[in-house]
């Protein structure tokens, strides 16, 4: 069986492409990094090591790559044969490689009538379906008539903690021990891939609001408050007292809210929070503040982390989730001058002030009791 999978990062291999080799793919690896292509090609094989004490480590095989940049009628080519594509190149890359996707399904569509899906593994809720809507803007009717019947899409979920990496070998990856990856089965076309650690579910909201309101929005308030106080590392901030404080009762309102929408067993979601809280303080990983805080721009959209649950809660229960509000403040405080996106922030704020910034970047309306805690907190943070 053959994958082609975008984005040979921290997360392509140590997570999407370990499993992939697991199952018995060989995997084409698409990148625009031409250092981790070429080194792809050389060795074919790279190392995954488990971030536990006994540092355990495996091999993964069957793998090359292609440099989309350089060859992108190769990928074409290899889209048109593939049993499976997936991806993770972050939200705000999909719309960039629609186009080869859209042309690589084409030229498939002249040669065989087989089913293919396609899996965008993003922290965002419906990647698979942004990533349809940007190939079939590509499309001419009669395309995506032809495109309905052959091809799907279908959302994940995707949780494993791997961080940047600093080893000597620039193809070995450590990643913890932890791993979900969930799929929406529904409307899968064809056979559902079969890879060894997929879960399908006949309904994926439940599942992609669970792992993003929990993992997602609480590692985005430890790495925020945690840069804020000066702390680089994840695990160190996770020891400070306050930040702690801070993720807990973050997580208590997600926690309302998605046990309340979603019915999740309240202990179990207890659990599951707790077990979350335990790997973000894993001292077999070293992650930093600035990856997680990574992009604060994508991550105070209104459908993302910090917001949605906020509005979420709001609408639920008539009541502001004030610690959710005090995350979303210490998002637009983030000041690391390396993050173009919070750069971008810092700079609206000087110049059109943090209402406009709430505002614009939030999606939330001035006047709004939610809105007015941002505010509030923002301006109680800014005085420290
Ligand atoms: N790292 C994690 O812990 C983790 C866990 C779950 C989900 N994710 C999600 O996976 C996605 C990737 O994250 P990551 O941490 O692996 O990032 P990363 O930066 O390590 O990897 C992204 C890769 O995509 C490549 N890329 C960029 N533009 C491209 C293009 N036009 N075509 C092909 N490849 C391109 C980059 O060169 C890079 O190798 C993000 O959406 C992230 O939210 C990450
Ligand atoms: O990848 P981002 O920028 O959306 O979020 C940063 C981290 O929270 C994320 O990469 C986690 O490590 C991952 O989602 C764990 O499953």
């Amino acid at each position: 069986m053959k994958a082609v999978h975008f984005g040979a990062g921290n997360i392509g291999r140590g997570f999407i492409g370990s499993l992939l080799y697991q199952s018995g793919y060989e995997t084409c690896f698409v990148d625009v990094n031409s250092e981790l292509v070429d080194l792809l090609n050389e060795k074919r094989q790279y190392t995954v090591q488990l971030a536990n004490a006994e540092h355990e480590q495996t091999l993964v095989e069957n793998v090359h790559a292609i440099n989309s940049s350089k060859d992108p009628s190769l990928v074409e080519e290899v889209i048109a044969s593939a049993d499976l594509v997936t991806a993770a190149v972050g939200p705000n890359v999909l719309p960039l490689i629609a186009g080869l996707i859209a042309n690589g399904l084409r030229k498939r569509i002249t040669q065989s009538d087989k089913e293919l899906t396609i899996i965008a593994c993003e922290n965002m809720i419906n990647g698979s379906t942004l990533l349809k809507e940007k190939v079939y803007e590509l499309l001419n009717e009669g395309e995506k008539i032809r495109f309905d019947k052959q091809f799907s899409f279908p959302n994940a979920a995707v949780d494993r903690i791997v961080p940047n990496q600093t080893n000597e070998d620039k193809l070995m990856v450590t990643v913890e021990p932890f791993y979900e990856w969930i799929v929406d089965e529904s409307g899968i076309k064809g056979e559902k891939p079969p890879i060894n650690g997929i879960t399908y579910v006949p309904d994926l909201q439940p599942y992609i609001e669970r792992k993003l309101f929990t993992v997602n929005t609480g590692h985005a308030v430890v790495a925020y408050f945690g840069y804020l106080a000066g702390i680089r590392s994840m695990a160190q901030a996770l020891e400070n007292k306050e930040i702690k404080e801070v993720i807990e009762n973050v997580l208590q309102e997600t926690s309302r809210y998605l046990t309340s929408k979603y019915g999740f067993d309240v202990q179990a979601h207890s659990e599951y929070v707790q077990k979350i809280i335990n790997r973000f303080a894993n001292p077999f990983i070293s992650d930093d503040t600035t990856r997680v805080g990574r992009s604060p721009i994508r991550k105070l959209k209104n459908n993302d982390r910090l917001v949605r649950p906020a509005t979420q809660y709001v609408e639920m229960f008539g009541e502001v989730p004030v610690n959710l509000a005090k995350g979303i403040a210490a998002a637009l405080s983030y000041n690391y001058v390396e993050d173009p996106d919070a750069k971008e922030i810092q700079e609206v704020i000087q110049q059109k002030g943090i209402e406009h910034a709430i505002e614009l970047y939030t999606g939330l309306q001035a006047g709004t009791d939610l809105f007015e805690e941002v505010n509030r907190q923002y301006k109680q943070m800014a005085k420290k």
